[in-house]
Formats: structure tokens, sequence, C-alpha cells
């Protein structure tokens, strides 16, 4: 492999490696894909203004997160499938969070189960939930991730239905024999079936609950003793209340514009939320 001196180039090897389906679904956003172009452009706007003449030799850039020390403020966010990309999946990924020192958060969508990934040895984790309409598997779910050590819960908030991402429907997106969605092995709700646009789409659809709202924040509280993170807001009246409704704390994020398009990019919303 040619060596890599810039993050944004495994974007590009990508391309090459992957079939045209699982890049498309990894890489792309949702609709006219504004906000995901905007996410990065809003950062390229914001410019450093350096000081000169500290000392630099002692550079510390750790911190803590619901209690848990990790070594920079870069944890990793809960991303579906890894498997799409790499035979170990999200095992793999663990092992890397450990070794960075950081925190992982697990997809409920993973390609690999919660033990799995707790068989990659020690780190802190949390663990991504998607409500589904049976409760039960909800709950079943939670216990499973407090029993494997999981550190909280991150309740995902902007995905009652699925984004319509265009190249997943234009690609018919849906998943090869050998990768399922491993967290629901056994429940029945692992499979993907092919349909004529997003199989994703589809799953998404026919099987999350739609009508979950802030009250049925104190039904997760009454299931779990976890912290729960509430991600997906981007704005300070959400943030207030997810405060009042008792969430350990608000995950600011726009989905990395694969849900609702011509949303601002997260980044531009957090002035206001930081000094609400
Ligand atoms: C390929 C891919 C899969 C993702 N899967 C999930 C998921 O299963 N659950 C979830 O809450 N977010 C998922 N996300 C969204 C990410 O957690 C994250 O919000 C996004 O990459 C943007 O980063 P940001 O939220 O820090 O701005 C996914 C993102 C990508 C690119």
């Amino acid at each position: 492999m040619a060596l890599v001196t810039n993050v944004c180039e495994y974007e590009e090897l990508a391309k090459h490696k992957l079939p045209k389906m699982v890049y498309d679904f990894y890489a792309t956003g949702a609709e006219d894909q504004w906000t995901l172009r905007e996410n990065s452009e809003a950062f390229s706007r914001i410019l450093f203004q350096p000081r000169v003449l500290v000392d630099v030799s002692c550079i510390n850039m750790s911190t803590s997160v619901l209690g848990y020390n990790i070594s920079m403020p870069i944890m990793i966010a809960p991303t579906a499938l890894h498997k799409l990309a790499h035979p170990e999946g999200e095992v793999a990924t663990a092992r890397a969070a450990a070794a960075a020192e950081t925190i992982m958060t697990l997809s409920s969508w993973s390609s690999c189960s919660i033990e799995e990934v707790n068989l990659a040895g020690p780190g802190v984790r949390f663990f991504q939930l998607s409500i589904y309409k049976d409760r039960n598997l909800v709950q079943q779910l939670i216990q499973r991730a407090e029993k494997a050590g999981y550190k909280a819960i991150v309740l995902t908030v902007d995905a009652p239905w699925l984004g319509r991402r265009e190249a997943d429907v234009k690609n018919r997106f849906t998943l090869p024999q050998n990768v399922m969605l491993k967290i629901f092995e056994g429940l029945d709700q692992g499979k993907i079936d092919k349909t004529n646009g997003s199989g994703l789409a589809a799953y998404v659809a026919s099987q999350i609950d739609r009508s979950f709202s802030w009250k049925d924040i104190k039904w997760l509280q009454t299931v779990t003793s976890l912290p729960v993170l509430v991600k997906g807001i981007i704005t300070a009246q959400d943030t207030r209340i997810a405060i009042e409704y008792g969430a350990a704390g608000i995950i600011m994020s726009n989905h990395g514009g694969r849900q609702l398009d011509y949303l601002p990019a997260t980044i531009s919303c957090l002035e206001v939320v930081c000094h609400m």
C-alpha cells in the first residue's frame, strides 16, 4: 500500500478497494448531500490564531468523558457494518480504540456481536441504541450491553426513518452473504432483505419505533442504570429538554449528513449550545 500521509487519502484508497455498493454506503449522505459537504467545509473555515513562545516540550491532550480518561478529545462514533470493509470488523476497531486509549461506541448495527467485541480485550466502550418497535428486544440489548461491561447507552434520536441516501437506493443496498447485523443473530432481526431500493431503509421502516419521544427517555431510565447520552441534537432547545429529561449528556451530531439534508454543520452549532 502506498504510504499514507494524510487521513483524507484513505477515502481514495477505499474507493479503489471496496465494491461500489459498500464504498457508497460508507461515503455518501442523504439527498443532495449538502450537509455532508458543509460538515467539512465548515471545519475548513475555522482557522487557527497561533500563539508563540509557550513551552510545548510536553503536550498533554488527555481529557475525561463521564469520568473515563481518554488520551485525546477524540472518540470513535458508532458506525454500522465494519465487516463490509474488513473480515475482523468491529473487533479490529475495538482493538485500535483501546490502543489509542479512547472510547469506542458500538453500533446496534454492528457486524460483530456485543460479546465478540468484548473479546478484543480491555477498553472503555459505550453501546449505541436504536429503538425497535419491540421493546422487549430493546431491553434485551441493553441487558447484554450492561452484562458485557459497556459503560453508557448512546441513544440515537435523529433516525426514526433512514435518510434518503440516493446512492443506496440506486445500488439496491443489501448485505453480502458473509455479513449480518450480528447483534440480532438468533432474534430474527439480523437480515436485510433485498428490495427494489435501499434494503436498510426498508429494514428501518419496518423495525424502528417512530413514535419514540422525550417521555420514553424516562422508560429507558427504568430499564437501565447506565448513563444515557442523547446523540443527534444540534439545537440549544433540544439540549435543554434532554437535560431536563435526565440525559447524562448529549452528542451533538447531524449524523454525518446521512439523515436530514440541509441541516447546518454540527461544528457551526457548537458555540450556541455551549453558551446556552
Ligand atoms: C458508514 C456510517 C455508518 C454509521 N452508522 C451509524 C449507526 O449505526 N448509528 C449511529 O448512531 N450513527 C451512525 N453513523 C453516524 C456517526 O455516528 C456520526 O454521527 C457521523 O459519522 C458524523 O460524525 P459526527 O456525529 O461526529 O459529526 C454512521 C456514519 C457512517 C459514516
